[in-house]
């Protein structure tokens, strides 16, 4: 709409073709120095913006609660290289300890001294109190400064709608402006729109109901007397009250509705800004066409005098009311194509007309004049939103934009470990009911944040499901009277805030124990503990067995349910290694397949190395231990190559009674098992398929000579011992 006008001079995505567009891009991005859009040089665009970002932090930051920019000050102040002490507020003195606390992975609290969260300031600013996603923070300033739209990708709970939220906090409060929906008496069905500054929609809309109500009560006063003078003719002269009450009947009606006229000039205010503080922030996840688009109320009336004026009968869509704000859609996939369609228009003119949605209603009929829709669309969600989005939709927002990753776990550093104690601090802050962290309370959080990053050396993003944590710790504690959230409440919180698929493989376990299908003594050929994941933090043990019969055809992999397509490809993964050492031919047998008592929940090729230890086994014949359990994932030359959710797997063999796990090597630097299961299992990182064969066979002299055979074939010389005795990780 050509009334729109950024603040910045950024060009609006006003309808004009996309050549236009472009060279209007071309234009900005000069005036801007250098511009970034997604797309570009990652380098160029950062070195440029953040002298941009910096500048106007420094104009901006008056409260000086800035989380990471303030590192600059701090550090032209101090002559450190400012690592976000002044996050912490000026309560908290951490100066001096810096040079030792660093690297010190032991001081759960970075180097600051609390006693309880309490101490800890809170920044005032969203976007301040974001933790981590640093990239995805410079995008959203950035974004918000250049009215760019933004995509953002990743796993739910990363603070997604936090920064779109904090984007809108960003931008300028001056730019809002207040809808006004008029009547139209050229056509009643196209009511005419008229935007205002903020605040003064509601001026207008008080200066016309006061001008009717004068209007009104002139015309009551005139009626009134009209009255008066008829009743005194009939009564006096036709001598007839009836004649009278008729008359003065017909000249009331006759004056309400001269006074539903005057009422139905009376503007509808569309979109009230006038006590908005920030920029608008509109949430249209999940809307529905009428919710996020607009629609006009259906007038069972319709005509004879009785109905609603169009113009009063229009809503506002999310996209009308987060003019000069920002419109958040999450899982932008779930929305229907025919409204990815409109609000794609929506984007592209800037404005957009609202109607009835629903079609046989009498809101159909209507049209109005089109309303500015001139916002900043932040989309969400993870990567299959992208894939099932609308494509065009994807390139507007990407030719106009920025596409973001959100990290889900950031490296383990002081720095950050205090920011994580300003979370908890955040969190209680933000619930107003729970009692503060103790400086013990606000380790154990931490540690596992730690845990949950699945990663040697990092903290898990995922913070709605911590800040969950802190909730329910803080609620135990509350329950308790206690003036702080203490350690033992959030180890309580722990054991009581199992996720469905925690509680699900529990009791999973305890049935296979119940039931004595557990295997976790002797040896038993063709049979293997593997290990699999279910949901994101829980693990099983999912024993796989493996026939191996002629085949009257060519040969088959033959597996039960779901898993044939891993089966198959472990197979497959293993066929090259043993046709060069087994003097059996595969292609020539049935290889029947059995995840036992299991139809899914096995991800991907995790399974890849029990399958073929089970193959391998069954094919010459050869026992399995069965106090040993094993995940990894193999390449065709027999190397054992990471794979997701050891920690959960190895606690899962652990309460299995399992008393050996082989894991690959590459994860050993991401076990973060409970202190209570160390003891109870050995943990064997291996790095070759001979060494799986080594550790989990058992039938000497046929076990040596078998993995003699596979070393030489596959040229694996291991120097290192591996089996029993091996050091634990942990
Ligand atoms: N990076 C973060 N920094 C600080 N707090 C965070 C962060 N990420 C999440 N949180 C906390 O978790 C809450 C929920 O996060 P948010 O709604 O932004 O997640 P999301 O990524 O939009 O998830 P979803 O896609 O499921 O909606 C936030 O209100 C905040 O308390």
């Amino acid at each position: 709409m050509s009334e729109h006008t950024d603040t910045d001079g950024a060009p609006d995505e006003d309808g004009t073709t996309s050549a236009d567009s472009e060279s209007e891009r071309a234009v900005d991005d000069e005036t801007e120095a250098s511009s970034p859009r997604a797309g570009d040089d990652e380098t160029v665009e950062s070195t440029a913006d953040e002298v941009e970002l910096t500048a106007e932090e420094t104009a901006t930051d008056a409260a000086g609660a800035d989380a990471d920019d303030s590192n600059v000050d701090v550090a032209a102040e101090t002559g450190t290289d400012g690592d976000g002490e002044a996050d912490l507020g000026s309560d908290v003195s951490i100066e001096g300890d810096e040079a030792t606390v660093e690297d010190d992975e032991d001081d759960l609290l970075g180097g600051i001294d609390i006693e309880t969260t309490e101490e800890i300031e809170v920044p005032d600013r969203l976007v301040d109190q974001v933790i981590g996603q640093d990239h995805a923070r410079d995008i959203v300033k950035k974004a918000a400064k250049q009215r760019r739209h933004v995509m953002m990708i990743g796993s739910p709970g990363t603070g997604k709608s936090m920064l779109a939220k904090a984007m809108s906090q960003l931008l300028p409060k001056e730019d809002l402006q207040d809808v006004l929906v008029y009547h139209n008496p050229d056509d009643g069905n196209e009511p005419k729109v008229r935007t205002v500054p903020a605040g003064k929609g509601e001026q207008i809309v008080d200066a016309h109901k006061e001008e009717a109500r004068k209007r009104n009560q002139m015309r009551s006063f005139l009626m009134w007397i009209i009255i008066i003078a008829i009743i005194g003719y009939a009564l006096f002269f036709a001598r007839s009250i009836l004649l009278g009450i008729l008359a003065a009947g017909i000249v009331f009606l006759v004056f309400r509705y001269m006074n539903r006229g005057s009422d139905a000039m009376i503007p509808n205010l569309l979109v009230n800004n006038a006590n908005q503080q920030i920029a608008p922030f509109e949430d249209a996840t999940g809307a529905h066409a009428g919710a996020l688009l607009g629609d006009v109320r259906h007038d069972p009336f319709q005509s004879g005098g009785m109905e609603t004026p169009s113009h009063d009968r229009v809503e506002a869509g999310a996209i009308h009311k987060a003019n000069k704000g920002v419109l958040f859609v999450d899982e932008i996939n779930t929305l229907d194509i025919r409204s990815q369609q409109k609000l794609m228009t929506a984007i592209q003119e800037g404005e957009f007309s609202i109607t009835g949605q629903s079609e046989r209603s009498s809101g159909a009929m209507v049209q109005t004049e089109p309303v500015p829709t001139d916002f900043i669309m932040v989309a969400a969600g993870n990567l299959d939103a992208m894939e099932n989005m609308h494509p065009a939709l994807r390139s507007r927002i990407k030719g106009y934009g920025y596409e973001v990753y959100m990290d889900d776990t950031i490296e383990d550093e002081a720095e950050m470990r205090r920011k994580y104690a300003r979370f908890v601090a955040q969190e209680v802050e933000k619930d107003g009911r729970l009692p503060h962290f103790t400086e013990e309370a606000v380790e154990e959080i931490i540690l596992e944040a730690r845990r949950r990053a699945g990663r040697k050396g990092h903290l898990t993003l995922k913070l709605r499901d911590l800040g969950g944590l802190v909730r329910v710790a803080g609620d135990i504690a509350r329950a308790e009277d206690k003036d702080f959230t203490e350690r033992e409440d959030v180890l309580q919180a722990k054991r009581r805030s199992r996720s469905i698929e925690q509680q699900l493989a529990d009791n999973y376990i305890e049935r296979r124990k119940d039931y004595e299908l557990t295997v976790n003594t002797g040896d038993v050929v063709g049979r293997v503990n593997g290990l699999a994941v279910m949901g994101e933090d829980s693990g099983i043990v999912m024993p796989v067995m493996a026939e191996v019969t002629p085949s009257q055809g060519p040969g088959q992999v033959i597996a039960t349910g779901k898993l044939q397509e891993i089966a198959e490809e472990a197979v497959q993964n293993v066929s090259a290694i043993i046709k060069k050492f087994s003097d059996e031919d595969i292609s020539e047998k049935d290889i029947h397949i059995q995840f036992v008592q299991s139809y899914e929940g096995v991800e991907g090729d995790s399974a890849s190395v029990t399958v073929a230890t089970a193959v391998i086994s069954a094919l010459e014949d050869i026992p399995i231990e069965q106090d040993v359990a094993m995940t990894g994932s193999l390449s065709v030359r027999g190397d054992v190559l990471p794979v997701g959710g050891v920690t959960h797997k190895i606690e899962a063999a652990a309460k299995s009674g399992i008393s050996r796990v082989i894991i690959p090597a590459a994860n050993e630097q991401d076990v973060m098992i409970e202190d209570e299961y160390k003891d109870q299992i050995e943990i064997i990182p291996v790095q070759h398929l001979s060494e799986v064969l080594e550790v989990a066979l058992a039938g000497e002299p046929e076990k040596d000579s078998l993995v003699d055979r596979l070393r030489s074939i596959t040229g694996q010389a291991l120097d290192r011992q591996v089996g029993r005795g091996s050091p634990s990780p942990q």
